[in-house]
């Protein structure tokens, strides 16, 4: 079930936690977090790559790029044995922002993003099915815990795809990290 954490900054214990959909979307609506619920039905292998994932969500990716003017799209996709998980995993949990608006559809498993916004730190528990975009110079991680399991399609509209700017901010290490 997705959820959403609501965190002072400087506390690594939630002051509030929501789980119905439209308690999330709505709080993250509020600090301009664009969070949906599509719908991710087609079958897809285990550890599904790059050209069976758009293929098999190209509808939905065609609809996406039209809405927000991107123009490429890729796919990550995880398994519990990926021999690099804990490098990727490293990677992504430093906090860092990006240059343009982060757009997530999970079609396959989960994943924990970190959003810190003002004073307030949003820890948002994405599932399949979850479609969410954080804005671009929104300071946030992402934990894909010790073994993974997702695969989400990623937009980009910079030509070099993924490209992060870290903060330097310790304050990954203090939050609550996924155990499984
Ligand atoms: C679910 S995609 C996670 C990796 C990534 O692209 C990112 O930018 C994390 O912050
Ligand atoms: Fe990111
Ligand atoms: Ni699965």
């Amino acid at each position: 079930m997705s959820r959403l954490s609501l965190y002072p900054q400087a506390a690594d214990t939630p002051t509030r936690t929501l789980t119905e959909f439209d308690d999330i979307a709505e709080a993250l609506g509020e600090v301009g977090v664009r969070f949906e619920r599509w719908s991710a039905t087609t079958p897809l292998s285990m550890g599904a790559g790059q050209d069976e994932t758009l293929t098999a969500y190209r509808a939905d990716v065609d609809r996406l790029m039209a809405e927000s003017g991107y123009r490429s799209a890729d796919v990550i996709s995880l398994t519990p044995d990926h021999p690099q998980r804990e490098m990727l995993r490293a990677k992504f949990l430093d906090e860092h922002t990006h240059g343009e608006d982060e757009i997530r559809f999970f079609v396959e498993g989960s994943g924990l993003f970190y959003l810190h916004i003002g004073e307030q730190v949003y820890g948002v528990l994405c599932e399949k099915n979850d479609l969410i975009s954080v804005p671009a110079g929104t300071p946030h991680w992402f934990d894909m815990g010790p073994r993974p399991h997702f695969i989400a399609i990623r937009l980009f509209g910079n030509p070099d795809g993924w490209v992060a700017h870290f903060t330097q901010n310790p304050i990954a290490e203090r939050f609550p990290r996924l155990e499984a």
